[in-house]
């Protein structure tokens, strides 16, 4: 996937919760010693310290904590929500991740602040509305798909909290060296109700056993993570597909073996945490370290390794410190406090996560033609079982029901099923693989520009030393041509100004070498995938030669020939989605250049209209010649915007209505192969597997209407088998001759692409590419030629001014007196009516074109979005990076909530 995203420094955001006394502490009578100031202010005094010591009378008990916002025992879950996690909302929409955990001593009300109570839910609660809120307000124009997933880290190992059973899980890296953990269940939905109950049920599943510091002690780390992937509901040139990951973490509490006093299987399991925690807080040293150069261990635990990119990589992060304000509890308050103060220098790197559709191009191309060889192996080795069967000797009918005979024993069949599931097994991880060679492409794609960009800044960094240099030399040469040797001894360093490489240069001398070592994994790991792609396909082969010598039967031989065909409708609907991706690269490609000639036909527009009115204003003499191209201009002008109106209208709707229908026919055509005949178990997402990301594909999947019902082939299925062979071979014929139609229909699209770019210098050429099967207007033809045919010059003349103002060019050839613009329109009525009539008559011709696409699809009009992408407001809005979490610069007494006022997010789109 492509993150074309702007990439932005994001500081993480540190907030801290005092929560109230504990019955115990209580009980003790314990002293407070954690203060909230104001919003931002926390004041910790040592209880151990005496007052009255003399020796250290100067020394301060108190040591102040200045976070992003402070909250103490009288603060509400939804204040503490509010200002810490309800802004990344917006953002995660937007294709930001974000990361909220809580941290802090065992006790001091993490598991209270993420998960609350009935009576006061906490963040993932409130979050998981607010976010369904926010979806639901912009589901007209947007489609969205929600999956969740629920673990913990318990004793270093990942359990799946919605599905326990499924034992204990792995993280692995892909291919871009995102952390997933293989295995866990996704839970998609976009209704908030069915996420919350997962979400009860999967608390219930979470290790939490009484210890003495809390009755209720999380003994694992829980890892909410959410998923967000939003895309423009109207198909467009531009869509971009949005991607954000949420996690909210709720971590398991630091403890010390004497207060907890936990013994046996406790006591292993706060070693655990402790050690997991550990590495979370080296973490965090080595990535608040001034210079941010230090190696980041992530590691040394599935925590931290899990936490990479909330903590060093794309992420918004929240962290929410929490601690006791009793005297007991100093020694722990004083760590998670300088941890805290520590994880403000962290800085993240945010940067949104789109998919632009039309970057997949390349890649389609280069499987579409690893597509189309494995069509033509299919379609031979359909024409040499079609020869086999034509065989007078095995057409003998008697010959046939022989065979049919011995071999539809219950054996050979289960021996077919198995060999057809192989078959099957092996195409779709020939899918899978060349879907995950696509991705590396692309990230590599992206490796590349990083490359060009750092090496952007060393050759600019280079080219600059090289001119400071070059100025210094020259200085040096003009003193000592001006100069006596002593005086240019004490005015001119001896060496060249300080070259020392900038903190820029370096950072990006490192981070190409790092971009070289993934670079290097990346291909290493190409190479493995092109290795078992290779494997697959020789292991498809040999299954498919064994087909053939196993199966017998003349129904069992036309499943096969059947289900080469559903493989090779799957790859020509995998064609016709990349031919569309295509059309669209091809057309946005034009549509800038279009923007780009646009630009500069304004300002030649601009140019024109001054002299003119100079020419007007000091009563200039223009030649007639000048004078009539003037004229043909703002006639042109006038005409060029209708026509191009019904261009676009016309190519977009058949675009749309060409690619949808097409789709449409493949999918609906596979789906009834598979389960009617096959019964095959390839469900919509298997078939739709190359293309999950597409919105088009998704588009066409829900709109898949099923057929008839599933018919198991055997031995006293004949009949019904012949009729479904009748109406499958009736249906393939069909999508032949559909192919046949689509083809010229694609041609015809091909003729009615973008005009080409309009030069504002040659208007007349412009205007005949846009005008397509009418004939360009009269004059057009004279313009270009200059040599217009008889019927035209007759034409033309009856258009030219001089014949009717009589004022024109005159007969020698001498320069004539502009006529006065405003009498234009009563001189040159006739002709004024001739154009109007040309209007009209193409304004009823864009009608027709633009009428069926109106009355066909109303409701297209909404589903689909014009392709001018600038259209969408939402694209616009959220075009802007959206605005993190703000830490305020002067430490102004505000909260989070304050220093982000919602009505600002909603000003800038996030
Ligand atoms: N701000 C608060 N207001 C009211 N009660 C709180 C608050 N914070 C914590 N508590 C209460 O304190 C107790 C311990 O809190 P909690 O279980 O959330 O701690 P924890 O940090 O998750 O502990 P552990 O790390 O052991 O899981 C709970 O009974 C909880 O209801």
């Amino acid at each position: 996937m492509k993150d074309t995203g702007e990439s932005k420094d994001h500081q993480l955001t540190v907030a801290l919760r005092i929560r109230p006394l504990s019955d115990v502490e209580l009980e003790e009578a314990a002293t407070i010693v954690a203060h909230r100031v104001d919003d931002q202010m926390v004041v910790l005094m040592d209880p151990l310290e005496d007052p009255d010591d003399i020796l250290r009378a100067h020394r301060s008990r108190e040591k102040t904590y200045i976070l992003d916002v402070a909250f103490d025992y009288t603060a509400t879950q939804d204040e503490v929500y509010r200002a810490t996690t309800k802004g990344l909302i917006e953002g995660l929409i937007s294709g930001y991740n974000a990361t909220v955990f809580a941290y802090g001593p065992t006790g001091c009300g993490k598991t209270y602040t993420m998960l609350g109570t009935d009576k006061e839910p906490g963040i993932y609660v409130r979050t998981l509305n607010d976010l369904f809120k926010a979806i639901e307000e912009t589901s007209d124009d947007m489609q969205y798909s929600v999956s969740m997933s629920y673990l913990e880290i318990y004793n270093e190992m990942i359990r799946d909290l919605l599905n326990p059973s499924s034992g204990f899980l792995d993280l692995r890296e892909d291919s871009k060296g995102e952390i997933q953990v293989a295995g866990i269940t996704e839970v998609s939905t976009v209704n908030a109700r069915e996420i919350m109950e997962l979400l009860m049920k999967g608390n219930k599943q979470r290790t939490q056993e009484p210890t003495a510091a809390n009755q209720a002690s999380s003994r694992s780390h829980a890892v909410l993570q959410v998923a967000v992937k939003q895309q423009s509901r109207c198909r467009d040139v531009l869509q971009e597909v949005r991607f954000a990951r949420l996690f909210m973490i709720d971590l398991a509490g630091s403890e010390r073996a004497a207060q907890t006093q936990n013994r046996g299987q406790r006591l292993k399991e706060g070693a655990h945490i402790n050690r997991s925690l550990l590495a979370l807080g080296n973490c965090i040293n080595a990535l608040s370290e001034k210079n941010g150069n230090k190696y980041v261990n992530y590691r040394d635990s599935k925590l931290t390794r899990l936490l990479k990119d909330s903590l060093g990589g794309n992420s918004r992060t929240v962290m929410i410190a929490h601690i006791s304000p009793a005297s007991m509890a100093f020694e722990e308050s004083r760590n998670t406090l300088t941890y805290a103060d520590r994880a403000k220098s962290i800085r993240t790197r945010v940067k949104r996560n789109l998919l632009n559709v039309s970057y997949h191009i390349a890649q389609y191309t280069s499987i579409i033609s690893d597509l189309r060889s494995e069509i033509q192996r299919l379609k031979k080795k359909i024409a040499e079982q079609a020869s086999r069967q034509n065989n007078p000797d095995r057409t003998d009918i008697r010959h046939v029901q022989a065979e049919v005979q011995a071999h539809s024993t219950q054996q050979s069949r289960a021996e077919m099923d198995q060999l057809r599931e192989q078959l099957i097994e092996a195409f779709r991880q020939q899918m899978e693989i060349r879907k995950r060679l696509m991705e590396l492409d692309n990230t590599n794609m992206e490796i590349q520009i990083d490359t060009s960009k750092y090496l952007l800044t060393i050759a600019d960094w280079e080219q600059e030393r090289s001119r400071h240099r070059k100025k210094w030399q020259g200085e040096r040469r003009k003193e000592s041509f001006n100069k006596d040797e002593s005086e240019k001894d004490s005015d001119t360093p001896e060496s060249p100004p300080d070259s020392t490489e900038t903190q820029e240069v370096a950072m990006a001398r490192e981070n190409l070498v790092t971009l070289m070592a993934e670079q290097k994994k990346i291909s290493k790991q190409r190479a493995g995938l092109e290795r078992r792609l290779a494997e697959l396909r020789e292991r498809a082969r040999r299954l498919e030669e064994l087909l053939p010598r196993r199966v017998s039967s003349e129904e069992q031989r036309e499943v096969l020939g059947l289900l080469c065909k559903v493989h090779e409708l799957e790859i020509e609907n995998a064609e016709m989605q990349s031919h569309t991706l295509l059309k669209d690269n091809v057309i946005r490609q034009k549509n800038v250049v279009v923007q780009r000639f646009e630009q500069h036909r304004q300002l030649c527009h601009e140019i024109i209209q001054q002299q003119r009115r100079f020419i007007d204003d000091h009563s200039l003499l223009v030649p007639p010649h000048l004078q009539e191209l003037y004229e043909m201009y703002i006639r042109e002008l006038d005409e060029r915007n209708l026509d191009r109106i019904t261009l676009l209208n016309c190519i977009r709707v058949l675009l749309i209505l060409t690619s949808s229908y097409v789709a449409r026919q493949n999918l609906t055509r596979m789906h009834f192969l598979q389960h009617s005949v096959f019964s095959l178990p390839l469900s919509h997402s298997d078939s739709n597997r190359v293309f999950k990301s597409s919105p088009h594909a998704k588009q066409i999947k829900n709109s898949v209407v099923m057929t008839p019902p599933p018919i198991h082939i055997n031995g006293q299925g004949n009949r019904e088998v012949s009729t479904i062979r009748q109406q499958i071979l009736k249906g393939v014929h069909s999508i032949a001759v559909k192919a046949a139609r689509r083809r010229s229909k694609a041609l015809e699209i091909d003729a009615l692409r973008l005009p080409p770019p309009p030069s504002p210098l040659d208007p007349i050429k412009h205007k005949s590419s846009l005008s397509l099967s009418e004939a360009p207007p009269k004059g057009l033809v004279l313009r270009r030629g200059r040599q217009p045919s008889p019927e035209l010059r007759h034409a033309t003349s009856d258009d030219n001014l001089s014949s009717s103002t009589g004022e024109g060019p005159a007969p020698n050839g001498t320069w004539t007196r502009p006529r006065n613009r405003q009498a234009m329109p009563k001189n040159t009525a006739p002709r004024e009516q001739d154009f109007e009539a040309r209007r009209r008559k193409r304004r009823s011709r864009s009608f027709e074109v633009t009428g069926q696409a109106l009355t066909q699809g109303k409701s297209t009009s909404q589903r689909f979005r014009p392709l001018d992408s600038t259209s969408d407001p939402h694209l616009h809005i959220n075009g802007q990076p959206p605005a993190p979490l703000l830490r305020p610069q002067h430490r102004a007494p505000a909260q989070l909530g304050k220093a982000r006022p919602s009505h600002l997010n909603h000003q800038t789109g996030h």
